[in-house]
């Protein structure tokens, strides 16, 4: 959906400081699999605090149309009547996921074991993202796949009619490719395994553990060998999403970078699959405190308490954290940049397949706020200008990715000239409520003219 609009330019400009209290939509990663696991079970799934972004969106209007019943109930308040494992039926239409690489996938996966076709299309940025990743190891279980040249959208896949398991060794740290396989893997007979060299968020296996399938997980010399028992009956649950701390990430890093700021973040779920940018400014010396931690739905949450921190320094972020923290490298280069000294960020190749080419983005975009920044293909860095202060007065472009939208909003909040973002439109499909929350915290974010 996102860039099928008008372009909404917006301002970032300092003004006081930022305080308050921030409450945060729900996981977008937690609502995609709600969905589809509710439209892959039998009987009623009611899910809450479901994030209505619209890569969310997309994804509930997709399960529509291979066959469940979804229905909203209330402000975050869905309702899904699944029609169990191999019970999709064929679309009648083709499934655009908007801007959506999680749902794309994840979907892809999920038909790949049954019957019928389903072609696939998204907005300019999704159908330039690479899709082989997951049709690859899809026509191991017998799935086809016809796309554009270089496995892009739009392109039709056309479900195995005799699935067999399959065991797959993901070639790169992918949440995304390894739900694909899992998903696929419900519908065919026997043991699907997946091998992940490096931990990635784990919410498919925990969600799919709730909804009854058989899943384990084993650390072994080969990496994390995660095997999926086939053919289960899934059987609808009650599903509370808990909030996102990748979207919590943006009031964080605007707080410490703030003069004077103060801002609570209540509960945000720090899973450690998900939570390596806190790790992160901890070590850069950020005064971020975890303030009654809990358990909640079998995750660790805190209540994140951030304060500007004007002592940060710069770290060499460990690569083997990478996976923990891979949305949130944009907003983290932002926080680099007020710090004293270069943080260098390692084995990072992923940025460039994402909404966009997220170290190019953020590169162009802060050398024009008068920050230096080295990259190569899997790496870049960041010389933090400490004391000196960020010049801004540039308008960046947001190239259809919300995050890279968000992270320059947050720079212009404590940059010396303000900083404009050509497109802040989107912005809706992860964190539709961004503008209203930053602006009750005090942040100074006005739409400008085009
Ligand atoms: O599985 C998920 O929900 C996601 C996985 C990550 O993508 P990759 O699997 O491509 O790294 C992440 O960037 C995306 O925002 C959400
Ligand atoms: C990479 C992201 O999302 P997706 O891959 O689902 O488009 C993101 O939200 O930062």
């Amino acid at each position: 959906m996102s860039g099928h609009g008008e372009p909404v330019p917006m301002v970032a400009r300092k003004g006081g400081r930022l305080a308050g209290v921030a409450a945060i939509p729900g996981d977008k990663s937690i609502s995609h699999r709600a969905l589809i696991l509710g439209a892959l079970s039998v009987g009623e799934t009611r899910v809450t605090g479901l994030l209505e972004g619209q890569d969310v969106l997309d994804t509930a209007k997709a399960m529509r149309a291979f066959g469940a019943e979804v229905e909203r109930t209330g402000e975050g308040a869905w309702r899904v009547h699944g029609v169990g494992v191999g019970g999709f039926a064929e679309p009648e239409q083709v499934i655009d996921c908007g801007n959506s690489g999680t749902g794309v996938r994840l979907i892809m996966g999920a038909m790949a074991t049954s019957p019928i076709a389903a072609t696939f299309t998204g907005d300019a940025s999704l159908n330039g993202r690479p899709m082989a990743r997951v049709t690859d190891p899809l026509a191991l279980f017998g799935a086809r796949a016809f796309g554009r040249a270089g496995g892009r959208l739009p392109m039709t896949i056309l479900g195995a009619e005799d699935p067999v398991p399959v065991r797959y060794a993901t070639p790169m740290p992918s949440a995304q490719v390894k739900s694909a396989v899992l998903l696929a893997g419900l519908n065919a007979p026997g043991e699907t395994v997946v091998i992940e060299r490096e931990a990635t968020r784990d919410h498919s296996e925990r969600m799919l553990r709730g909804f009854g399938a058989e899943v384990t997980t084993e650390v072994t010399s080969e990496g994390r060998v995660i095997v999926l028992k086939g053919q289960p009956e899934l059987r609808g649950q009650v599903v509370d999403v808990p909030r996102d701390p990748s979207s919590a990430a943006f009031p964080v890093c605007a707080a410490l970078i703030v003069e004077g700021s103060e801002v609570l973040v209540p509960n945000i779920g720090l899973n450690p699959t998900r939570a390596g940018l806190y790790e992160t400014l901890r070590e850069m010396g950020a005064d971020l405190t975890y303030e009654n931690p809990r358990e909640e739905g079998g995750e660790p949450v805190a209540d994140l308490r951030a304060r500007f921190s004007p002592n940060m320094k710069g770290i060499e972020v460990p690569a083997e954290r990478a996976a923990s923290m891979i949305d949130e490298y944009p907003v983290l280069s932002v926080v680099a940049a007020f710090a004293e000294g270069r943080t260098e960020m390692p084995g990072v190749k992923e940025l460039r397949v994402k909404e966009s080419d997220r170290i190019d983005a953020m590169a162009v975009g802060l050398r024009a706020c008068g920050v230096e920044v080295d990259e190569g293909e899997d790496w870049w860095a960041v010389e933090g200008r400490g004391p000196a202060g960020v010049a801004g007065g540039a308008t960046v472009e947001s190239r259809l990715d919300h995050r890279i939208a968000m992270a320059f909003l947050c720079l212009g909040l404590a940059t010396e000239a303000p900083v404009t973002v050509d497109d802040a439109g989107p912005i809706v499909t992860s964190f539709p409520i961004f503008e209203p929350l930053m602006r009750d915290l005090g942040a100074s974010l006005t739409r400008a003219e085009g």
